[in-house]
């Protein structure tokens, strides 16, 4: 159960049936934008205020502001909110969704407007409006800080009366600087909670009147005095020491790391507004030969839209008639242009580099690819990494103890006997050292940058879980058709038996009732048998076609060069028979394509072991139950395959080959790519034990596919991987999503998670280490307090920009094997160690493939 695209309060309801009948929780999820939140303590509390109410479990992260509340549906939004607030913060609901049809609700405008940045435009004006006011407040702090800074620290600049001049200039900062500290603070004492804001105020408080106390009644306001430079707070002395300095250090430094913070949260959420940015706003609907402008919104799914040439398409659909390039190379990420024709499924949002095209809706608003590439960047953002819940758990308990420890400090001072000034340094130096920013940002920052970058890559990690999988996945089970392969299949030689229906009216029958198939094979068959048939009258009995996509509509150019699918058969009583094949009534005849078993009839016979031979996928076509023909249909090895398997053996990966397709085949493609382990023949089933298999053996199994006759497989694995041209199921269900459908991505994948996890980690230890430093060394009086907030700031920073880093980061491309682009197959390691016996090479080489591919794709549907 997640959130929608607009971020609104979430309408999708579990069901949870405990006792028989009887007991049915209703159960609905909320977001909130929590606003006030500045530390890992905050989210802790409003954490565990939301949970008090019965029922209820919530998320808050700090760095996208928002909390994601599971409640019973009885319970009102209003309530959260309430509860929210008497913790001490503010919280909104979204607003709620304008009263429109569904069609209308689950439009590409809202996700314009508010997904793509998870908030509202109210609310986005309002943060809008903070960001502003934290900047101003951090320039005039800095101008009237600098000075104080100075004088304080270098003696030679101490003129007369000087300490007067920085009195004046540190009180607006102590009091107006610091007043969003003081203000959450006090928030936060009406409510019994101390959070980093109390830290913050207190040392700002305490040194400020510290210093007042030594200017006034402690001498240190004597005309001509002078305060030498001490890392170390001096105890000593006639005059009570003033600490100006560390009163306006402490706010600026804060600030200072605010500031950035939220620079770097608005930097990470980049990724999703220019990705959102994308949708169009209007589109071209033809109806009744008539062409009229209608916003995105009012289009429906089924409707028909033109796109012109260097228009967007405007949302998910299937090209009715022209041909063209579209370039998705903001959307997917995907390079090259990629040609459609009619029957091709298109992308929303695609640009369309070259002719006009007449598209038929297949999905809008929430339901379209760009709106769930948005959702998944979005939730993943909003998810929580363990780590984090530990960082979460440690800081909420953080506060409490610094406060009780700067208190224990100072009676311990002044019950020792110390003076006054050396308890007071001690007791700020613990308050000002401990404050756990840096804790509270060490994860999110991370992620957040970590799950932009990846998109940008066209990496979509599901959440924070599937990044930590990742990193530890040590065995990726591929399937071969569609994601080594391109699953852009082309028809080679149709063998018949001699004294059977013959080969075109075979190919005819199969290329019928593979009309109904989403595999691969059989598009590649219709396809086939489509162009096959515009060439040559349709064979007898062939007269109920299908006549669908053949009008091409006023205002149209009959595309140039391109045959218009010419009428198949229709399919009655399809079925699909996941691993095996499909059967239909076409004709009046049974009708089955499936793989063929080893009792074929000697022409067939000699067909399948000549398709076997040259590593191609043999295709029965049974009639009646009668044998007639042999299809042999071929793929191409996608060009960054080889690549791919070899950087994932680089990163320590074990590259498993499960294949639903003939055992030569299979190894074909294997020992092309250097996979030494293969599993052909594999049934969906089988798949799936496999990967139960591997795990068993203590390893970690990511499965990579293309959601095609496979979805068990991912399910059962430690991580699911889905190309970004696999099946709408297998990219819902997937914790990963590659969406240039270019199988190297899984690398950069890894690389990007283990790069990722590195970060957090070293940002927790860096924060958790640095306290475990300085609060004793603060505690036992070493610390000057100006010294202690240059530190708890430049760790935040550290924290901060460690992580920006990841959004610069580039996966780095190990040198192709020398040589050629196309690694020989002497030069394909484990082929060398002899691991993979029955070494057969796809004939034609990948790139007299490509050129077959690529005739072949304006039939073949592109997914
Ligand atoms: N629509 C179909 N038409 C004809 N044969 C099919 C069809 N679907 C599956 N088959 C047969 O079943 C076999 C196994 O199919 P499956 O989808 O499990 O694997 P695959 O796509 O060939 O390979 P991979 O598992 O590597 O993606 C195919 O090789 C083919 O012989």
């Amino acid at each position: 159960m997640t959130a929608d695209t607009t971020g609104t309060a979430d309408t999708a309801f579990t069901t949870d049936m405990a006792d028989a009948a009887d007991t049915v929780t209703a159960m609905a999820t909320t977001d909130l934008i929590v606003g006030g939140m500045t530390c890992a303590a905050c989210v802790s509390r409003v954490e565990k205020r939301l949970a008090r109410l019965d029922g209820v479990t919530a998320t808050v992260n700090l760095a996208t502001g928002r909390a994601r509340v599971t409640h019973p549906v009885d319970l009102a939004g209003e309530d959260l909110v309430a509860a929210v607030q008497r913790a001490g913060y503010t919280a909104e609901l979204p607003p709620p969704p304008e009263p429109r049809d569904v069609a209308e609700a689950l439009s590409p405008p809202s996700l314009t407007s508010s997904s793509s940045s998870s908030r509202p435009p109210v609310a986005e004006a309002s943060e809008e409006r903070e960001r502003r006011e934290q900047r101003d407040r951090l320039v005039i702090t800095t101008l009237l800080s600098v000075p104080v800074v100075v004088l304080s620290m270098v003696p030679a600049f101490q003129f007369r009366n000087w300490q007067w001049l920085c009195f004046v200039l540190a009180a607006p900062v102590a009091v107006w600087g610091a007043w969003p500290f003081h203000r959450r603070a006090l928030r936060g004492l009406r409510h019994s909670a101390a959070t980093m804001d109390t830290l913050v105020s207190l040392g700002v408080v305490t040194s400020f009147l510290w210093s007042a106390y030594a200017l006034f009644l402690g001498g240190a306001g004597e005309p001509g005095m002078t305060m030498p430079l001490t890392l170390l707070p001096s105890a000593g002395g006639d005059v009570a020491h003033v600490y100006l300095e560390a009163s306006v250090a402490v706010p600026l430094f804060v600030l200072t790391g605010r500031h950035l913070e939220a620079r770097a949260r608005r930097g990470t959420g980049e990724a999703l507004r220019s990705l959102a940015g994308l949708a169009a706003k209007d589109v071209t609907v033809r109806e009744n030969g008539k062409e009229r402008l209608v916003p995105i919104d009012r289009l429906r799914v089924g409707q028909e839209f033109t796109v012109r040439p260097g228009e967007r398409v405007a949302t998910d659909g299937v090209v009715v008639s022209g041909s063209s390039a579209l370039d998705l190379s903001l959307v997917t990420g995907e390079s090259e242009p990629v040609e459609v024709g009619p029957g091709a499924a298109v992308v929303g949002a695609a640009v369309n580099a070259g002719g006009l095209l007449l598209v038929r809706a297949t999905a809008v608003g929430a339901d379209t690819r760009l709106a769930r590439i948005t959702r998944l960047v979005t939730e993943a953002q909003a998810g929580k990494a363990r780590a984090q819940r530990l960082a979460d758990t440690v800081a909420g308990v953080f506060v409490p103890v610094v406060l009780s420890l700067a208190v224990t400090v100072l009676g311990f001072w002044l019950g020792a006997g110390a003076e006054p000034q050396a308890a007071v340094t001690a007791c700020v130096a613990v308050l000002v050292v401990a404050c756990p920013c840096a804790l509270g940002l060490a994860t999110p920052t991370a992620l957040l940058a970590a799950t932009g970058r990846g998109a940008q890559l066209g990496v979509l990690v599901s959440g924070p879980r599937a990044l930590e999988t990742l990193r530890r996945v040590d065995t990726v089970v591929l399937d071969k058709t569609g994601t080594l392969t391109t699953g852009h299949m082309t028809v080679g030689t149709i063998t018949a038996m001699p004294d059977g229906i013959g080969r075109e009216r075979a190919l005819w029958l199969a290329g019928a009732v593979e009309q109904g198939s989403e595999h691969p094979l059989g598009r590649a068959i219709t396809a086939h048998a489509r162009r096959t048939a515009a060439e040559r009258p349709p064979p007898e009995g062939g007269d109920r076609t299908v006549p669908g996509d053949r009008a091409v509509p006023n205002g149209l150019a009959e595309p140039a060069g391109l045959a218009e699918p010419a009428g198949l058969a229709v399919v009655e009583d399809f079925a699909a028979t996941p691993g095996s094949g499909v059967a239909g009534l076409v004709d009046g005849h049974r009708v089955e394509v499936c793989a063929p078993g080893d009792d074929l009839p000697e022409p067939l016979a000699r067909a399948l072991a000549d398709a076997e031979a040259a590593a191609r996928t043999p295709v029965l076509v049974r009639v009646d139950g009668v044998d007639e023909a042999l299809i042999d249909v071929g793929d191409v090895v996608r060009p960054g395959s080889f690549r791919a398997v070899d950087q994932l053996r680089r990163l320590g990966i074990e590259p498993v080959l499960a294949s639903g397709d003939r055992e030569a085949a299979a190894r074909a493609v294997a020992a092309e790519l250097g996979i030494g382990e293969v599993h052909a023949r594999c049934t969906p089933e089988g798949k799936a034990e496999l990967v139960r298999r591997l795990r068993e053996s203590d390893r970690r199994v990511a499965v990579i596919g293309d959601g095609v006759n496979d979805a068990a497989a991912p399910a059962g694995a430690d991580l699911g991987i889905a190309m970004g041209s696999g099946t709408d199921v297998a990219i819902g269900a997937a914790d990963v999503t590659l969406v240039r459908g270019d199988i190297e991505a899984v690398a950069d994948a890894v690389r990007l998670a283990r790069r990722t996890l590195g970060t957090i980690r070293a940002n927790l230890v860096w924060a958790f280490g640095y306290n475990v430093v300085t609060v004793p060394l603060a505690a036992v009086g070493w610390l000057n307090p100006m010294v202690a907030a240059a530190a708890m700031s430049v760790s935040s920073l550290l924290v901060v920009g460690n992580s920006l880093r990841l959004r610069a980061w580039r996966p780095s491309r190990p040198s192709r094997p020398s040589g050629s682009s196309r690694p020989s197959r002497s030069a394909l390691p484990l082929t060398r160690q002899g691991r993979v016996r029955d070494v057969r090479e796809v004939p034609g080489g990948r790139d007299a493939h490509d050129e077959a591919g690529a005739r072949d794709a304006e039939g073949a549907t592109r997914r």
